[in-house]
């Protein structure tokens, strides 16, 4: 695999419920590194596309290729069902608006972590609970609360969590939706800052959706930008936000600044 090759392929993905067309012919490349924003209004098709990009729905056309470490480029629909939950459990991560989508919520802290790396075959109960212990820190968790389960945790902490539980087991690509959504502003805050830095000190691949510009803004190197289910403008993020070419882009960043 040369350096030049992409982590993540799509060509003319298309998903429709029924008659509706959801997402319409999108390709793009992630890069190793690249963290990819997906913004637009709600009802534009975005969490359908991570949906369909994260093998957890698979397109009514189109490709999806991710760089396996073994195999190079492999088309994630041509895998078996196993093989995919494996890859979304250890070389990808998957973080949930809602929490109660991400994790095991009558399952202590500790073992929300630790069982993702039984998943990829840690069996020392020690080193288990010390990885755990030292992702927990990682999020700002207080080491405490590592028996208690999350039903029982505040929203922000819930989302640290489920974070943790995603990044432990070292993936390469994480696969965002509104990932601060439904949470406090300050909280919010807090949240993206932890987000920024572990996605910056893990040099991690990302792609988030959201339809909040701010969180683009500080999280995103580029944006693709949708509308019913098109792709209408992509770029680096400070030249979409800057200087939006589309109408709707305009649209949606004059209505952000005027709020
Ligand atoms: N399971 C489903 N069955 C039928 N239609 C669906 C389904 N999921 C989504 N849709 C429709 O597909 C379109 C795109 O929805 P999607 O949730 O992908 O958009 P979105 O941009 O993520 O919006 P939001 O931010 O509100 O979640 C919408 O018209 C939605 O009603």
């Amino acid at each position: 695999m040369n350096d030049t090759s992409p982590l993540l392929r799509v060509h003319n993905l298309s998903h429709a419920f029924g008659s509706l067309l959801a997402c319409a012919d999108i390709s793009f490349e992630l890069h190793s590194g690249e963290v990819l924003g997906v913004v637009g209004e709600s009802g534009s098709g975005k969490t359908t596309l991570l949906n369909c990009l994260s093998a957890r729905l698979m397109p009514t056309n189109g490709i999806v290729e991710y760089d396996l470490r073994d195999r190079g480029l492999t088309d994630i629909y041509a895998l078996s069902e196993p093989e995919r939950r494996f890859l979304l459990r250890t070389d990808w991560g998957v973080v949930m608006q809602n929490p109660r989508d991400g994790l095991r919520m009558n399952v202590s802290a500790g073992g929300n972590v630790g069982e993702r790396l039984m998943a990829v075959g840690a069996r020392h109960y020690g080193e288990i609970r010390s990885a755990a212990e030292d992702w927990l820190a990682k999020v700002e968790m207080d080491l405490g609360r590592i028996d208690d389960a999350p039903k029982h945790f505040s929203g922000g902490m819930q989302q640290r969590l489920q974070i943790a539980r995603n990044l432990v087991t070292k993936p390469r690509l994480i696969f965002m939706d509104e990932p601060t959504g439904g949470l406090d502003v300050s909280v919010q805050a807090r949240l993206l800052d932890l987000l920024r830095g572990l996605v910056r000190e893990l040099k991690l691949s990302a792609i988030i959706v959201t339809h909040d510009l701010a969180v683009a803004r500080l999280l995103a190197d580029r944006l693709m930008v949708m509308k019913d289910g098109r792709v209408v403008e992509t770029g680096l993020t400070d030249q979409v936000l800057d200087d939006p070419h589309h109408p709707y882009t305009q649209l949606l960043v004059s209505s952000v600044l005027q709020v």
